[in-house]
């Protein structure tokens, strides 16, 4: 027999062992719990008390009976098919049925063997629900109500202080009491405490959120409630790809021309090759290069050459037509720094065309097939943009000739330079020009190639190179020339001797010209300062007093640190070059 404080146990332990279908257990707590309450009547508890307690012990008996149905039940299916314990006097030596179906007369009219017996349903170990235990969940109470056992009200279970249901309102008196250093699982949070706003989210919804263990953390607030960073003013907030205008895309949030080659292929700018028209037309593309013709000392012979090869089929196109076509391309050769690449921008700038300056490094790229893709790309955007003209520095280390032991990456770009070049002028390619009007005729694209290395290109690409222009060192009037233009805003000094300057320059380049130029522009400052009467600081305060006149000493001493690039045996292969294969 239990203490009556343990009676919410017992029964509770009675509930539990019948729901797990261990009935004996189950009707041994029950019937220890009826036992427990039978004690407290004898006692000197008063009349009403004793009522109570005759309530709570009839509905205790009531949930015996049922667990003691269930078990009589299936005791009876067990019995009935042979299921049960052989019979100790183990007649026939078969098993003992109650109803023994075996032994029917099948002949018999009244006893057809069809009539079989009734397929019993089979009873699962199943718990008798709350149903059966009065409808009511058991110990449900109310808050600020009295307890209910039953739904029946229960103040007070007894005297002297044992009123245990009245001090203990909380349902988890119902729950052993728990070990302080055995934790409980964790368990999931409870939804409609964490936003009570709301609370209908997760309910019907298909799937809950993933929330971790431990059940205190906080729903993130929902997204679309969530405030619309402001880029203006929160520096911080980055740009989400999808949530910018497409016509922003890709361009670093200014808006581009929407008349652009990047549009032109792509409508809202955005598409597979975008990053690689992004670069060409950043890297490559020169639509003002501000170059005249007034700029380039001598090199009257390429300049005639030029203007006729280049401008005038764009201004008068009408003539350049049938066997007086533009020609497909240009080759400017001859040692470095001699204004190749300066008569290439003047004939853009002069011809009002699209300058594409392309170098190697700029048609490289480390992925596969992406170098012929720029080479294809380039000659599209060209014509889009035309007239134009593909300025390409350096031909040599593009276009250089075919060997077997090649990577084939490089061949594959000279294949497509040579394809793109057949077709870059349309009204170049033989006898395709009569359908064309003036207009478009006027449209060409011109590649316009420029290299140190003549011998070195590749025999096709030369071939498509029609016009070879030799650019040669300086003459003598051109070094004066240079000399004029490189000291352009600059004061001479009367001490300047040009005859003896141009004796000391004969075989400069250009491009040394301009260097020796800038070295005795600086001489006065450094002089200065060699002194060792004026430091750094005070430097900066003598501005005016530096611009002096340059003087012949001055270039005496820069033509000591300077000396000329090309070697007389190149200018020899260059000539030798010329006579093979350049035109005048
Ligand atoms: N004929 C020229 N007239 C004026 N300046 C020149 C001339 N030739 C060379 N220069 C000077 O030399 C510099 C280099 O010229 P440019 O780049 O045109 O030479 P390049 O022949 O293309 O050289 P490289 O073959 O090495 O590319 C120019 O910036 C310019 O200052």
């Amino acid at each position: 027999m239990s203490d009556i404080k343990d009676l919410p146990k017992v029964v509770m332990l009675a509930r539990e062992n019948a729901i797990l279908g261990n009935y004996n257990e189950s009707i041994k707590h029950y019937q220890d719990g009826v036992t427990t309450i039978h004690n407290l009547m004898g006692t000197h508890a008063s009349k009403a008390t004793k009522e109570q307690w005759k309530v709570v012990e009839s509905a205790i008996q009531n949930e015996l009976a049922n667990v003691k149905e269930i078990v009589s039940i299936n005791e009876g299916f067990t019995n009935n098919f042979g299921m049960g314990p052989k019979p100790a006097h183990g007649g026939g030596g078969g098993r003992m049925l109650r109803n023994d179906f075996t032994s029917v007369d099948i002949n018999a009219p009244e006893q057809s063997y069809m009539m079989k017996p009734p397929i019993p349903v089979p009873v699962a170990k199943k718990a008798p629900s709350f149903e059966r235990f009065g409808g009511a969940e058991p110990f449900a109470h109310h808050k600020g109500d009295p307890v209910q056992y039953y739904g029946k009200d229960i103040d007070d279970y007894g005297e002297n202080g044992n009123n245990y249901f009245v001090k203990n309102r909380n349902p988890r008196i119902f729950q052993e009491e728990k070990d302080p250093d055995i934790w409980d699982p964790p368990s999931p949070p409870k939804y409609s405490q964490v936003n009570k706003r709301q609370p209908s989210k997760w309910n019907n919804n298909k799937r809950k959120p993933h929330l971790k263990r431990g059940g205190s953390q906080k729903r993130p607030p929902p997204a679309p409630s969530a405030p619309k960073p402001n880029m203006e003013e929160n520096k911080r907030n980055y740009e989400k790809p999808w949530a910018v205008e497409p016509s922003k895309k890709k361009s670093g949030g200014k808006s581009k021309d929407s008349d652009s080659f990047l549009y032109h292929c792509y409508p809202d700018g955005v598409g597979p090759d975008t990053d690689l028209i992004e670069m060409l037309e950043k890297d490559v593309l020169d639509k003002n290069p501000q170059v005249s013709f007034d700029d380039i000392a001598d090199l009257d012979d390429a300049k005639h050459t030029l203007q006729e090869a280049v401008l005038l089929p764009i201004l008068m196109p009408q003539y350049f037509k049938g066997i007086r076509r533009p020609w497909r391309g240009v080759l400017l050769f001859g040692p470095p720094g001699t204004g190749k690449t300066m008569l290439a921008k003047a004939v853009a700038t002069q011809g009002k065309t699209t300058f594409f300056n392309v170098s190697a490094s700029s048609l490289a790229s480390k992925w596969r097939g992406e170098s012929e893709k720029l080479v294809r790309l380039l000659f599209e955007m060209a014509r889009f943009y035309a007239p134009s003209v593909i300025f390409i520095d350096e031909m040599d280390s593009i276009a250089s000739k075919r060997s077997s032991n090649e990577h084939e990456s490089n061949r594959k770009v000279k294949s497509e330079l040579l394809i793109q070049m057949d077709g870059a002028n349309v009204a170049s390619s033989a006898g395709g020009d009569e359908q064309l009007d003036d207009s478009e005729r006027g449209k060409s694209v011109l590649v316009l190639a420029a290299t140190n290395r003549p011998w070195d290109l590749d025999e096709a690409i030369r071939r498509r190179l029609e016009k070879r222009i030799y650019i040669p060192l300086p003459t003598t009037e051109g070094l004066k020339q240079l000399f004029k233009i490189n000291l352009k805003g600059i004061r001479g000094g009367s001490s300047i001797k040009i005859e003896e300057l141009l004796k000391k320059c004969k075989g400069f380049s250009g491009a040394d010209i301009a260097i020796l130029c800038r070295e005795a522009a600086m001489m006065p400052m450094r002089r200065k300062l060699a002194s060792g009467k004026v430091n750094f600081q005070e430097l900066v305060k003598m501005e005016k007093e530096l611009d002096v006149p340059i003087e012949l000493q001055d270039f005496k001493e820069a033509l000591k640190n300077i000396s000329k690039s090309v070697s007389k045996e190149n200018l020899l292969d260059y000539t030798k070059w010329m006579d093979e294969y350049g035109c005048k």
